[in-house]
């Protein structure tokens, strides 16, 4: 499938970063930036952010995201956030299964999963974080693990659920280290997780899924790692908290 008919989407994932009053402050500093933007443009912020993202880019072209759900639709889990909670409030993607999830807060394929479920059930468009560890890379399994967190994140997603999924894959030994995958190596594996999304649904399912790229995505690197065939966007890290440098790399992403 030709990639200019897949959907390149650019994504901020804010962290833990920004008061809604910084968040008010950087949002209105984008919005005006990306207005022309070819490609979907999103920023996954805080909870505590979210009502005054939603307000600041209410009418523009960029949509707002959470950084994690729970499963359950509501019950006794202190500190959670269901998706209907998201749901209600305009919320349209939700980032899945970090690996600073996975690698601080015991998050699990099989908790990823679950979350998978819900948000896809509830409406929600989750952006699925796969990515081997810099050991995993050093042992020769990347496509091991990457074929393992695809097949239990996506256990009992169905093709029809598939069209509202987005993958990023972010090698854990390039986020925030200033280390980035060469364009050639995040081009293998976004290949390969094509691949794997092939042989679980079909060639037409996995030639229509978005598959950003993570890791010290940055207005230098973006347009080299975005040229290539499999790689449709990016999961932005520490360059989503300057706006000159996301307007940059969705303007990399626009061409
Ligand atoms: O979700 C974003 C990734 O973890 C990448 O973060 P980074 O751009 O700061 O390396």
């Amino acid at each position: 499938m030709d990639k200019s008919k897949r959907k390149a989407i650019i994504a901020g994932n804010w962290k833990m970063n920004k008061t809604p009053k910084e968040a008010k402050e950087l949002l209105n500093a984008i919005t005006p930036l990306v207005k022309d933007a070819g490609c979907e443009v999103i920023a996954c912020v805080p909870y505590v952010d979210l009502a005054t993202a939603l307000e600041a880019t209410e009418g523009t072209n960029v949509k707002i995201g959470a950084e994690n759900c729970h499963w359950a639709e509501s019950g006794a889990f202190t500190g959670e956030i269901s998706t209907g909670m998201l749901k209600e409030m305009g919320v349209e993607y939700v980032v899945l299964g970090h690996s600073e999830r996975r690698q601080y807060f015991g998050e699990t394929d099989e908790t990823v999963n679950k979350r998978t479920k819900a948000a896809l059930a509830a409406g929600l468009k989750p952006i699925v974080c796969v990515g081997e560890l810099l050991w995993e890379r050093e042992c020769d399994i990347t496509e091991e693990v990457i074929a393992r967190q695809i097949k239990l994140d996506l256990f009992n997603v169905t093709e029809e659920e598939l069209k509202n999924v987005v993958i990023a894959y972010e090698p854990v030994w390039a986020i925030g280290t200033g280390k980035t995958a060469t364009a050639d190596q995040a081009e293998e594996v976004c290949s390969f997780i094509r691949a794997t999304i092939a042989k679980l649904y079909n060639q037409a399912a996995a030639d229509a899924v978005t598959i950003q790229y993570g890791g010290s995505m940055n207005d230098g690197n973006a347009d080299e790692l975005l040229s290539k065939t499999n790689v449709d966007g990016g999961l932005i890290g520490g360059a989503s908290l300057v706006a000159e440098k996301f307007a940059a790399i969705v303007k990399a992403a626009s061409k």
